[in-house]
Formats: structure tokens, sequence, C-alpha cells
């Protein structure tokens, strides 16, 4: 059989720049990062199986160990699954619902995957997660990153500590210096602790405590928003995080914090940030 490169697969999908453009620059660049990201680290593991799996029966394929792919939430990785959902279409012969499962980090994540045909599986099912994509609101140059914008960090969390490669997809606005540059740190809290949660919070950082809100879903409901574990969400501000590890650590010392938004570093191989010119950064964490 000939030798199978991502290049020669890559060349039987849709060329991003070819596709017809979206409702703005920032959209745009969402989707060119996640396509990207997807075609950088889905397609090589696909052609190093092509040669084994193109010569199976439907039936063999039942015995084959599935790649098992993380599909996180928010708006860019809309375009992550949308690819993926390409890629299975394309090498429908090769890839199946037997060899290809995707595992959801809620509901919004669910529905995505099941959007775009393909197979939901679960994490207590399929621990053994190849590769996870998935956004983040703030991402530093290690790729420590602040995620929860969405209220979805806990199981996103889960996701991308299974995860043997965790991938983040971005537009450009989420690349910053540090943590906590403009934005608040999420906190999943138990939904009867958050008054007890912001009294150990100042206790714990005193005056650098700016900031510490019940996240509200008005205005299309009124009160807090519960999270799909419902929980409710606090974002907390402190201030300049430098060292992410000890701030999360900390924050996960308080009882009722069931999780935080902070990801020192989770397995993270890259990020994929979209410009609104249309050009894609790929960049490594910094050691
Ligand atoms: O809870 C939500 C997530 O952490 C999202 O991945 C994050 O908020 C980024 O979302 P978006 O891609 O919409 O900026």
């Amino acid at each position: 059989m000939t030798e199978v490169t991502v290049e020669s697969l890559q060349k039987q999908l849709i060329p991003v720049d070819t596709l017809p453009t979206l409702s703005s620059p920032l959209e745009n660049s969402k989707r060119a990062a996640s396509y990207k990201a997807m075609d950088q680290y889905f397609l090589p593991l696909l052609a190093s199986k092509i040669p084994e799996w193109s010569t199976l029966t439907i039936e063999q394929f039942s015995d084959v160990e599935p790649i098992v792919i993380g599909i996180g939430s928010g708006s860019t990785v809309v375009y992550a699954a949308e690819r993926l959902g390409e890629i299975k279409r394309t090498f429908g012969k090769v890839l199946n619902d037997l060899n290809l499962i995707c595992v959801a980090t809620g509901f919004q994540s669910e529905n995505l995957i099941l959007h775009n045909k393909l197979r939901l599986g679960t994490i207590a099912y399929y621990p053994k997660v190849a590769l996870a994509f998935d956004g983040a609101d703030e991402c530093d140059p290690q790729l420590n990153c602040i995620k929860g914008g969405g209220a979805c960090l806990l199981q996103e969390k889960l996701i991308a500590l299974s995860a043997e490669k965790f991938i983040i997809v971005a537009d450009d606005r989420k690349k910053v210096p540090y943590l906590s540059y403009g934005w608040k740190i999420p906190i999943e809290v138990v939904n009867n602790a958050p008054t007890f949660v912001e009294i150990q919070l100042k206790k714990m950082f005193g005056d650098d405590l700016k900031d510490c809100i019940i996240r509200e879903s008005m205005p299309k409901k009124a009160g807090a928003v519960v999270t799909d574990n419902f929980n409710c969400i606090m974002d907390i501000n402190i201030g300049p995080i430098h060292d992410v590890k000890k701030v999360h650590e900390q924050l996960k010392s308080i009882t009722g914090i069931v999780e935080t938004g902070l990801f020192p570093n989770i397995n993270c191989v890259a990020a994929y940030y979209g410009n609104s010119d249309g050009t894609v950064d790929e960049i490594f964490p910094e050691k």
C-alpha cells in the first residue's frame, strides 16, 4: 500500500480559506484556528492507522481499540467538531462509529458531537483520551489557562486530565502575558456554600480579593447560573496570577469549592490562535 501522509489526507479535505466567510472576522479566526489544530493533531493519528484499518471488514472494526477524542465547550471548539465531522465523512471507509469516539465536557459539547454525526461516548467507559480540543478564556506563554466562561470548567478539566494531549483553540484575544490579565477566575461552588466560600477567600487573600461575584443567568433567567453538575459559579478577582498551580491549590483547599477555572498546563501541547487576517499562530508551551 502507498504511504499515507498527512498531506495526502489533507488534500481530500476542504481548505479552510475556500469556505464561505462567516458573520465576522472573529468567527473566521476561530474557525481557522480550530481547523488547523484538528488537522495538525488528528490527521497524523489517522495516517498512522489507515494502513491497518483499510484492510478490515466492518465486523473486524468491532475489535479495534477506538481513537477517543475530547470535544470541549464554547464558541471556538464548535469548528473543531465541525472539522472532525468532515474528516469522518471523508474517510468513512476507515473511520466509523466503532473506531472514533468523542467524549463531551457538558451539555453543549454533547450536542456538538451529535450534531456533527460523531459517536458520543462517556468518559467512564472511555477513560483514555488521545486528544482533547478545547477553548480558553485566557492562555499564558506556558499554556496555563483560565477556562469556565461557559461554566463548563469541571467536566472540561476531567477530560483535559484524561487526555494524552490537550490542544487549545482560540482567537488571538485570548493570548495574554499572565493569567487574570483581564479575566476573573471562575470557581465552581456547591450551591449552598457561596457565603462560606467568600468568607474563606477574604481570610485567604485579604485586600487582594477585589471581586467575588455569583454568576447570574440574567437576562434569560433570574437567579444564579446552574452548572451541568448543579452547582453555581463565582467569578473572583485576586489580581494577576503568576504561580497558577499555587493559586489553584489554595482555592481547592477551601471546602465548598468543587473546581477552579485555573488550568495549570494540563497536558497542553499547543495553542492555536486565530488572527482576524485569517492567519493562525501555533504556540508551544514556553519552558
Ligand atoms: O466553560 C467554557 C469554556 O471554558 C470555554 O472553552 C471558554 O469559555 C472559551 O470559550 P470561547 O471559545 O467561546 O471563547
